[in-house]
């Protein structure tokens, strides 16, 4: 699962891209989870982090909070703790940010194209979300296990890039615990959120995952990439119900 990549400076090297590419369409295929470590380098990581902490120092973060009432005495039992925020990585104060952004492109277009004629693990991928920053606060906050694409909304590869310094799960939780389908729950992926690494995997129901919580702020960037035809069937079907709610109104 893990593949090491070499440091950033030999990254723009064509055949260090197209290696690290054959390494997540391998482990893609294999294991529906890819993990490249040290993914931009120490220098450039510590520059989208302190891009990062510029923005939760800023208040720009809004709550993801999902609540549910889900306890007997009505109390409110959170889902999700994150804290989020969507950049598209052209913002002036997030340059460093955008590189990272278009890393990720990159790999992920040329291994798109590299094997399955122009396609990986059978989707065309031709777009992606924002780039979604999120913070989880240090008070436990977690997310229970969920699947982030149960109703093919066209997003094919979650891709998350993260972002914590000396992260130890034993002493800050924060573990992101994926269930790989039919596992019957003896084979899991446990991954750690730790500083430069960047995580594939895919965004359908093959991949249920949670995030323990966590008792440290815990910082990561997620990017989701659509699937063509999915993602094109999607919005034919969410359009045609805006008519129709439209007209039954
Ligand atoms: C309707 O608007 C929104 C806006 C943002 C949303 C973000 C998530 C989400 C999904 N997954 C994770 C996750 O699995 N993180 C794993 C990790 O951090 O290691 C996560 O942090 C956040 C779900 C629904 C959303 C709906
Ligand atoms: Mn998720």
């Amino acid at each position: 699962l893990h593949s090491d990549s070499p440091p950033f400076l030999h990254k723009n090297n064509e055949d260090v891209v197209e290696e690290m590419c054959r390494n997540v369409i391998r482990d893609m295929d294999t294991y529906g989870v890819c993990v490249v470590d040290n993914f931009l380098g120490e220098e450039r990581g510590k520059a989208v982090l302190g891009e990062v902490i510029d923005m939760h120092t800023k208040g720009v973060f809004r709550d993801g909070q999902l609540v549910s009432s889900t306890g007997r005495h009505g109390d409110l039992k959170t889902i999700r703790g994150d804290q989020i925020a969507w950049i598209d990585g052209k913002e002036k104060s997030c340059k460093n940010i955008g590189h990272l952004i278009s890393q990720v492109d990159l790999v992920i277009m040329r291994a798109n194209k590299m094997l399955n004629n122009g396609k990986i693990g059978q989707y065309n991928i031709n777009g992606r979300t924002k780039a979604m920053v999120a913070c989880y606060p240090g008070s436990g906050s977690h997310y229970v296990k969920h699947v982030d694409n149960p109703n093919r909304d066209g997003r094919c590869i979650t891709s998350i890039y993260y972002l914590n310094l000396q992260w130890d799960v034993k002493r800050s939780g924060g573990l992101l615990r994926i269930f790989p389908e039919g596992s019957r729950g003896d084979k899991v992926a446990d991954i750690e959120p730790i500083f430069d690494r960047l995580l594939f995997f895919w965004s359908d129901r093959r991949n249920p995952h949670e995030v323990q919580p966590a008792y440290h702020t815990r910082y990561a960037i997620t990017l989701w990439f659509f699937d063509a035809l999915e993602r094109e069937e999607a919005c034919r079907r969410y359009e045609k119900e805006r008519k129709l709610q439209l007209s039954s109104k």
